[in-house]
């Protein structure tokens, strides 16, 4: 099949008999229509139908020799920096279909399970590891343009150092059984953002201090394997309304528990189990950060492209532009949006072929964005509410501009240079991006999403090569070395 079409993806994933629990119900029918998740189910269709536009089909796909079919360019492992750069255009294209309010587009998972693939040789003749099973994935997602929900985290029990989390009664996720079919695996996992809404969830642990090794594992299985079940938050959809709620009407994303009921996972789909040490390498040393935080950044620079849209259409709109504090706010938003763009330009410069063949983008300028993108894009949605002030809150809705009372609005909600409708239509849309339910998660989505902001840091400090700067120091103090 190769890249595929919008509605061979809906047809997919209604076949599927996933277990998703939504607000006390087991969610029974076709999974497309249901009104928590139609909205991000459509604008998936109209993202994998952009792999098929002429205007972007080129930039979209590639060509594997041997292979009739094009393929989904978020597969291709690059080898070149203009291999980068065709993997970067593609993501853009996709961010800027959704503005960057789409944290699961494909490419994000594909590009995991590609860096994956791309670092596999890591667990080569490592105890309870299989290689091989990377590499099947990474040829079957391919071929079918699968799609992946993950999970990394396990419950928040208790999060001190000193729990060594070891429960008699599965809490979090772990081997319970191997038999000669595969892993059985109980317990449950944090948070899957869109997990039963893709065709796979793919399950990786985190390390940390006192890494249980029946939790250092890896896998990817269908989301309807038996015993698996999705519970799902509530739902940020707030209308079907694009008028009433231009974002969460399109891009609410879910995110669920992932529970695991006894359920075995065949060996074939096993990377790697009970082997502390290659759960470790596997993250730090894989590609996975770059690749990942690649297309994080990408999607990041166009969603501020987008927020720094609305903040000078909401200043024009209320013809505030005069004032040095408004300037002064829209320059910042420019200031980060700036940082970001040359940071992931730095990152594609910088890049090298690493130890298997590929072009590897340099962390550390990635790193530095995906630590300020997490302080920055809180401080983006305050400026906008800033920006807007009463207006954040003079919301009427669609129905109110169908009724009697819409001439009253259209007087008493017109701006200088826009009509009531235009106006409402606009600062709805600001409200969505920073206030509704569904503005409020995606900044928590920016803070966490990639991990603790804290712990990125702390990884950033410890990886940074600073020896060089506190030469120059001590030569210059002519210091004793210890
Ligand atoms: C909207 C959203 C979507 C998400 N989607 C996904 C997804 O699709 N897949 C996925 O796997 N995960 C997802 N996550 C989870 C994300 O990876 C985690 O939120 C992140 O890794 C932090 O873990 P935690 O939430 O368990 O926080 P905790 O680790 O519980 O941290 C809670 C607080 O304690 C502090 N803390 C805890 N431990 C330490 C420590 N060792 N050192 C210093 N401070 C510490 C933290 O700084 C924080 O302030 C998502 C999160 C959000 C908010």
């Amino acid at each position: 099949m190769g890249a595929m079409t919008g509605e061979a993806f809906i047809n997919r994933l209604n076949q599927r008999k996933t277990e998703i629990w939504f607000n006390g119900n087991k969610v029974e029918g076709k999974i497309s229509e249901h009104p928590a998740f139609k909205g991000l189910i459509h604008t998936k269709e109209s993202l994998y139908d952009l792999q098929h536009d002429p205007t972007f089909n080129e930039d979209m796909t590639f060509s594997l020799p041997g292979k009739k079919e094009r393929i989904g360019l978020s597969y291709l492992q690059p080898k070149t920096k203009d291999d980068l750069k065709r993997r970067r255009k593609m993501m853009e294209h996709w961010a800027r279909h959704t503005h960057g309010m789409m944290g699961r587009s494909p490419d994000y998972m594909n590009s995991a399970l590609m860096s994956f693939a791309s670092s596999a040789a890591i667990l080569k003749d490592r105890e309870n590891c299989f290689p091989e099973h990377i590499q099947a994935l990474y040829e079957r997602a391919m071929n079918e343009d699968l799609s992946f929900a993950h999970s990394f985290i396990t419950p928040q029990v208790n999060r001190s150092q000193i729990n060594m989390g070891f429960s008699e009664e599965p809490i979090s996720a772990k081997v319970v059984e191997k038999n000669e079919k595969g892993l059985v695996i109980k317990g449950a996992r944090l948070l899957a953002t869109q997990g039963g809404i893709t065709d796979e969830i793919l399950v990786f642990s985190a390390p940390r201090l006192f890494f249980d090794p029946d939790q250092a594992f890896a896998f990817s299985i269908p989301s309807d394997t038996e015993g698996l079940k999705f519970i799902c938050r509530e739902s940020f959809v707030g209308s079907e309304s694009l008028f009433n709620h231009p974002l969460s009407a399109r891009y609410e994303e879910m995110d669920s528990i992932v529970v695991f009921d006894n359920v075995l996972v065949p060996w074939e789909r096993v990377f790697y189990y009970d082997n502390v040490d290659a759960a470790i390498d596997f993250l730090n040393k894989s590609s996975f950060y770059s690749f990942a935080y690649h297309q994080v950044i990408i999607r990041q620079v166009v969603k501020t492209e987008f927020i720094l849209g609305v903040a000078e259409l909401l200043v024009a709109t209320i013809n505030v532009s005069e004032y040095q504090h408004i300037q002064e706010k829209l320059s910042e938003i420019i200031i980060g949006l700036e940082t970001m763009k040359a940071l992931l330009d730095k990152s594609e410069a910088d890049a090298e072929i690493d130890e298997w063949g590929y072009m590897r983008p340099s962390i550390i300028p990635l790193q530095v964005a995906g630590t300020i993108f997490p302080k920055m894009y809180p401080r983006f949605c305050e400026i906008i509410q800033l920006i807007g002030a009463s207006g954040m809150v003079s919301l009427p809705t669609e129905k109110d501009f169908e009724s009697p009372i819409r001439q009253d609005l259209e007087k008493y909600l017109q701006a200088t240079n826009k009509t009531a409708e235009d106006r409402v239509k606009l600062f709805r849309l600001a409200w969505d991006l920073t206030m509704s339910p569904f503005g409020t998660r995606q900044i928590q989505y920016e803070r966490y999403f990639f991990g603790d902001p804290i712990r990125l840091s702390s990884n950033l400090y410890k990886a940074y090569p600073k020896q060089l700067s506190v030469d120059r120091v001590s030569q210059f103090l002519h210091l004793k070395n210890d």
